[in-house]
C-alpha cells in the first residue's frame, strides 16, 4: 500500500509557498490545498477586501475557522498563509502530525516579490515596506523555528531549484 503522506508549507508571504506548492503536488501526485484559496473560495471574496473591510482581525478569524479541516485532508500539500503560524493549535498539529517545510526567505528578495502583488499588509505602506516587513519577520521568525521538520533557502530565483530539492529530500 502506498503511503499516505502530508506536507504543510509555512513561511513569510513571497516565498513562494503558493507557487513551489502546486508544482510540488503535481509531481508527487497528491492534492494542493492553498488556505487563502480557501478563504476566497468559502467567503467569496478578496483577502484584500476583507483586511479593509473587515479588518485583519476578521481575516484571521476566517482563516482559522478554515485551515483545521484542511490541516488534516490525507495526501496532500498545504500551503498556508504567512500568518497562520498565529493560531495556537496550527503550530501544534504541524509540530505533531505533519512535514511541515520552512520556506525561508531574506526580507532584501522579500520586498522585490511582494511590492508588486495583492498582498494587504503591504499595499498600504509601500514607503515604509522594508521595515514593516522586517517587523513581520521578527514577529514570525520564532514561530516558524518552533513548527518546522525542515528548511528551504528560497532566495534562489530558480523555482527548478527549489522544487529539485524538495523533491529529493521527501
Ligand atoms: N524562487 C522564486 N524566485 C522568484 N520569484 C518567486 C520565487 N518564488 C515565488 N516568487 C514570486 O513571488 C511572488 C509570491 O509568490 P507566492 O508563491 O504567492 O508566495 P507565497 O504563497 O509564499 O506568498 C509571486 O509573484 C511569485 O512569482
Ligand atoms: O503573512 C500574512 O500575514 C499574510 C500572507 C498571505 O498569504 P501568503 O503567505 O501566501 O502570501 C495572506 O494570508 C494574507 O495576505 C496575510
Ligand atoms: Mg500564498
Amino acid at each position: 500500500m502506498k503511503e499516505l503522506i502530508n506536507i504543510s508549507l509555512v513561511g513569510l508571504m513571497g516565498s513562494g509557498k503558493t507557487t513551489i506548492g502546486s508544482f510540488l503536488s503535481k509531481q508527487l501526485n497528491i492534492l494542493y490545498i492553498d488556505s487563502d484559496i480557501t478563504v476566497v473560495t468559502n467567503y467569496n471574496t478578496d483577502i484584500v477586501l476583507i483586511y479593509y473591510i473587515e479588518g485583519e482581525h476578521s481575516f484571521r478569524a476566517k482563516e482559522e475557522i478554515l485551515i483545521e479541516p484542511i490541516l488534516i485532508k490525507p495526501n496532500s500539500i498545504l500551503a498556508t498563509g504567512g500568518g497562520s503560524v498565529f493560531h495556537i493549535y496550527v503550530c501544534k498539529f504541524l509540530l505533531e502530525s505533519n512535514i511541515t517545510l520552512w520556506f525561508k526567505l531574506d526580507v532584501k528578495e522579500q520586498s522585490k516579490r511582494v511590492a508588486s502583488n495583492k498582498r494587504p499588509l503591504t499595499l498600504s505602506i509601500r514607503s515604509c515596506l522594508y521595515i514593516i516587513l522586517e517587523h513581520i519577520l521578527k514577529e514570525r521568525h520564532k514561530l516558524y523555528l518552533k513548527v518546522f521538520n525542515i528548511v528551504f533557502n528560497v532566495n534562489i530565483k530558480s523555482y527548478m531549484l527549489i522544487l529539485n530539492k524538495v523533491c529529493w529530500l521527501m
